[in-house]
């Protein structure tokens, strides 16, 4: 066995581990803090780092907090709980920095991080698995990198109403078990929950059914039927049960509709502070195309500035809900297609002056940036869940393309995650 070591906590890791470095190799140590002495044990050793487990903290810092959250570590979901927020949004601004510097070569002004007012409470959707504990049915979360179940009494990162029908069901569970459940999906706006059940082949008792719908949030259920392994969250076949089908968001005179299956930022007060950016940042164009538009809730916000909106989604159910949402907020000037981005931006012919990107973590695709050099729009709007993928994307664009603004926002308070906002122009057109 490794015996301890001392170390002195350098800066943080993207996952919101403390670095040290041992012979100018990174150690990352989950739990500890930049500016703290720690006693770790090292636990994993690859050629360029090591991975250590924090034995206790020797010396502390001011930024350190008692997390409130009794399965902080087992569970992994909130990395920066035992960090004061006002340090979290610093790590963040600076996680971001560098990215853009190390990947982009971007040394400029970044806008500070719009903070979210109400850093617990926050979470408008959960997606947890359904395990049977010590003869109790509990939802939870995996303990970070295994497939180890971590049962969830409580979680501070939910929003009120999600969270009081996430606990309640879980009781409900007991008396009238799902065989074969899975997953728990649950989505709440404006104090409505939607639940989902994603389940193997099996009929839910309709004891079940009433039990839940009672609950006084629950205005939807539906089951999905899972049989096979792939990423995707949801099986082919969706039952509708009970109530409504879609869920409703309203974002200031915006009102738009979700199925299950769309995506919509997990957020609802912080996405409106993005988008209203967004509108803001947008230059008066003819043509605007917003590729991976979920909803279509940004071209909702952009629609003065354009004379024609395009958007571009690969959910099927995405797309219907956005273009009934395009006309019952008025919008005849914006339409959405169903498909892949990149192919669906290499099909389009007119003069595009504006690009909305907002791609999942991953970034975009190389077909994806190949397109978006050949249709070349005067502006890009490059929305991102990911400092890395974003910054590695602007370098392969900067041939074409400078960054005029940057603007962080902390929508996932509590993890290391941030959203950035970026505004992209042309260099001939500068
Ligand atoms: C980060 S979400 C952004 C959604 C939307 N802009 C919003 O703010 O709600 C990314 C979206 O891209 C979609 N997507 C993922 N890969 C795609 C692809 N290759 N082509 C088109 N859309 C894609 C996802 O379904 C998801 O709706």
């Amino acid at each position: 066995m490794e015996k301890n070591i001392i170390v002195h906590i350098k800066k943080w890791g993207i996952n919101g581990e403390g670095i040290a470095f041992m012979k100018r190799k990174p150690v990352f140590v989950p739990g500890a803090i930049p500016g703290e002495t720690a006693e770790i044990q090292i636990i994993e050793t690859k050629p360029r780092y090591q991975k250590a487990e924090l034995i206790r903290i020797l010396e502390s810092v001011p930024a350190r907090r008692y997390p409130l959250c009794p399965h902080q570590k087992e569970c992994g979901g909130c990395a920066l709980m035992h960090v004061r927020y006002k340090n979290q949004c610093r790590m963040k601004e600076q996680i971001l920095k560098e990215a853009l510097h190390k990947y982009a070569g971007y040394k400029g002004r970044i806008d500070p991080i719009v903070k979210n007012s109400e850093p617990l409470n926050y979470r408008n959707a959960c997606k947890l698995p359904v395990r049977k504990v010590n003869g109790r049915w509990q939802s939870g979360m995996y303990a970070p990198d295994t497939n180890r179940f971590c049962a969830v009494d409580r979680c501070y990162v939910h929003d009120k109403d999600l969270e009081l029908v996430r606990q309640q069901i879980t009781e409900i569970f007991d008396r009238y078990p799902i065989p074969e459940i899975k997953t728990l999906v649950l989505k709440s706006f404006d104090h409505h929950v939607q639940v989902i059940v994603v389940t193997g082949k099996t009929k839910i008792a309709k004891a079940w059914i009433d039990a839940v719908s009672h609950l006084e949030p629950v205005v939807s259920i539906w089951q999905s039927i899972k049989t096979d392994s792939s990423i995707d969250p949801f099986g082919s076949e969706m039952i509708h049960l009970y109530g409504q089908k879609e869920m409703t968001v309203h974002l200031n005179d915006i009102t738009c509709s979700l199925l299950p299956r769309s995506f919509f930022q997990l957020n609802t007060e912080q996405a409106l502070r993005l988008y209203q950016t967004a509108a803001e940042w947008t230059p008066q164009s003819r043509c605007i195309v917003e590729a991976y538009s979920g909803i279509g809730a940004i071209s909702l916000f952009v629609r003065g500035k354009g004379k024609e909106i395009i958007g571009i989604e690969s959910i099927p159910d995405a797309v219907e809900n956005a273009n009934a949402n395009a006309k019952r907020n008025g919008c005849d000037h914006i339409h959405f297609l169903c498909g892949d981005a990149a192919e669906k931006l290499k099909e389009i012919h007119q003069t595009i002056d504006t690009l909305i990107v907002d791609p999942p973590r991953s970034g975009l695709s190389d077909t994806m940036l190949t397109a978006i050099r050949e249709q070349a729009p005067a502006t890009i709007l490059y929305i991102s869940c990911n400092p890395s993928t974003l910054a590695k994307n602007i370098s392969k664009l900067s041939q074409q393309y400078q960054i005029e603004r940057v603007r962080p926002f902390d929508l996932f308070s509590q993890t290391p995650h941030v959203e950035t906002i970026c505004l992209l122009t042309r260099a001939e057109d500068r």
